[in-house]
């Protein structure tokens, strides 16, 4: 006799429906280009923490930013110069993990999907993974652009530190959480360290 077969569980409606119309909210947020100061702040409090908690020659992964993002360049460099592997993600089809690569200053930038660019380099496992917000709430949880793209990705890296990021305008009092959704222990803004 066939194995029963057990489709994988999913979100129900009402709550696909509240994650969307938060993430419409936002992202008209994100229209407003965020304070360069803010932005310094952000940066310069993700370059403490990798230092803090990683040994330079580690490898750590951020994101090449999008329209609207907080900019994370800067820190990719900052990283460099002090001794990090800098991976960036790139995208793979809907309903797979992220892969990451290695950037170096001079990386050849590729056209990926959604308008996403990533590096030429090798392909490398991380040691810590910044996680990019579009919102989150105090108790670590976390909305992105709906990709599932994070959640898939930490959850086939199990004890890899994963660090979520973003401006303080963008938490909210209670992000509805889903089936997958994990919360993340460490988000940094530009104000705060929020343990959770
Ligand atoms: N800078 C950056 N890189 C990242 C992410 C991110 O959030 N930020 N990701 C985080 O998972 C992954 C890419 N995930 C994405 C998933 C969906 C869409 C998306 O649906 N984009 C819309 C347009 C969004 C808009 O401009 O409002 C689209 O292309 O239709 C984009 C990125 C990996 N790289
Ligand atoms: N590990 C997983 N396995 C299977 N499905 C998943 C997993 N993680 C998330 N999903 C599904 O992916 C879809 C998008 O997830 P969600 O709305 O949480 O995306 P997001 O966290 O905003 O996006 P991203 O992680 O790309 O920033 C949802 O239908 C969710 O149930």
């Amino acid at each position: 006799m066939a194995a029963p077969h057990n489709p994988p569980p999913s979100d129900p409606p009402a709550l696909v429906a509240a994650k969307a119309d938060l993430r419409e909210r936002l992202r008209a947020l994100r229209a407003a280009p965020p304070s360069p100061a803010a932005i310094a702040a952000l940066c310069r409090r993700m370059a403490a923490h990798v230092r803090a908690v990683l040994p330079p020659g580690a490898d750590v992964a951020a994101v090449w930013p999008l329209p609207g993002e907080v900019d994370l360049r800067g820190l990719c460099a900052g990283l460099h110069e002090g001794g990090y592997g800098v991976l960036l993600p790139e995208t793979p089809p809907r309903g797979l993990p992220l892969c990451f690569r290695r950037w170096r200053p001079d990386a050849e930038m590729r056209p990926g999907r959604f308008g996403t660019l990533y590096p030429d380099g090798a392909m490398a496992r991380p040691d810590l993974v910044f996680v990019p917000l579009l919102g989150f709430d105090r108790r670590g949880f976390r909305l992105g652009y709906g990709g599932g793209y994070y959640d898939r990705t930490l959850a086939e890296l199990p004890g890899v530190p994963a660090v979520g990021y973003g401006l303080s305008a963008q938490e909210v009092p209670a992000v509805p959480v889903g089936v997958y959704d994990v919360p993340l222990p460490v988000i940094l803004t530009e104000r705060d360290v929020i343990l959770v």
